[in-house]
C-alpha cells in the first residue's frame, strides 16, 4: 500500500544542535500512530517538518508524494493539524469558519455539527474573536474543523491538554467514529487514553526513532 508519509534519513538542527538525527518513518493509509517520548525528544519538530513548517538539513520528506515545502498548499489540503497550543487567530468565529469553508471546501454546518458533538455551541460565539475563547473551547473548535475537513492525515499534538474529562471522552468517541480511510499521528504522553485508537507505537528519544511497533 502507498505511504501517505515518507520520511527518509531526516536530520534537523536548531542552532547547531541536532534535534532530528537520521529519522526515517513511513506511514501507510490506516496507520494510527501513537508518537511518544520524553520532553524535547523531537516529536513536535518531526511533525512540523512533515507539515512543511521547517526546512530539514538533510534527508527527504514526502506527503502523498509531495514535498511539503515545495507543495505546501497541496500537502496542507490533505492534512489536519491540531497544535499543542492554539494559534493566536484574530478572526472572529464566523470569519474563521468562512475562511476554512473557502480555502478547504469544508461546510460550516459540518464544523458546527462536529463541535456540537463536543458540547461546544459555535452559533453562540460567532461574533467572538477566536483568541478570546477559553483554551478548551479553542481546542474543541480546532478539533471540529479538523474532523469536518475529512483529511486523510490527522496530526494531533497533545490535543486534549486543555479539555475537561467529559470533552476528552467526546473527542475520543468522535475520533473512533471516523468512517473514512485515514491515518493519524497522535503525539501523547498518555498512551492509555488512546488505547483502541492507535495501532502502532513510535517511541522517540534524542532525536531518533527508538521503537516502532504495532500495538
Ligand atoms: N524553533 C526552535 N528553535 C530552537 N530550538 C527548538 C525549536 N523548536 C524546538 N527546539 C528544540 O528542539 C528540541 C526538540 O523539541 P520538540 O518540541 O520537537 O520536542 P518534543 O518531543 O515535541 O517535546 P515535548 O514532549 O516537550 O512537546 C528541544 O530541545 C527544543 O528546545
Amino acid at each position: 500500500m502507498k505511504n501517505i508519509v515518507e520520511v527518509r534519513n531526516v536530520t534537523k538542527k536548531f542552532m547547531g544542535a541536532k534535534v532530528l538525527d537520521d529519522v526515517s518513518l513511513q506511514i501507510r493509509l490506516g496507520d494510527k500512530v501513537a508518537m511518544m517520548g520524553p520532553n524535547g525528544a523531537g516529536k513536535t519538530t518531526l511533525v512540523r517538518s512533515i507539515l512543511g513548517f521547517y526546512h530539514v538539513d538533510s534527508g527527504s520528506i514526502r506527503v502523498e508524494g509531495y514535498d511539503p515545502i515545495v507543495a505546501r498548499v497541496d500537502v496542507l489540503r490533505h492534512i489536519s493539524f491540531i497544535p499543542q497550543l492554539p494559534p493566536p487567530v484574530k478572526l472572529n468565529i464566523s470569519e474563521l469558519l468562512t475562511y476554512v469553508e473557502r480555502s478547504t471546501g469544508t461546510a460550516k454546518e459540518e464544523i458546527v455539527s462536529q463541535a456540537d458533538a463536543m458540547e461546544l455551541d459555535v452559533e453562540k460565539h460567532m461574533a467572538k474573536p477566536f483568541f478570546k475563547l477559553s483554551g478548551g473551547m479553542k481546542q474543541k473548535l480546532l478539533i471540529a474543523i479538523a474532523l469536518a475537513k475529512k483529511s486523510r492525515l490527522l496530526v494531533f499534538d497533545e490535543p486534549t491538554a486543555n479539555l475537561d474529562p467529559k470533552a476528552r471522552d467526546h473527542f475520543y468517541r468522535l475520533l473512533s467514529s471516523i468512517d473514512y480511510d485515514h491515518s493519524t499521528i497522535f503525539i501523547t504522553h498518555r498512551v492509555e487514553e488512546i488505547e483502541g485508537l492507535a495501532n502502532r507505537k513510535v517511541y522517540m528519544d534524542l532525536g531518533k526513532v527508538m521503537e516502532d511497533e504495532p500495538i
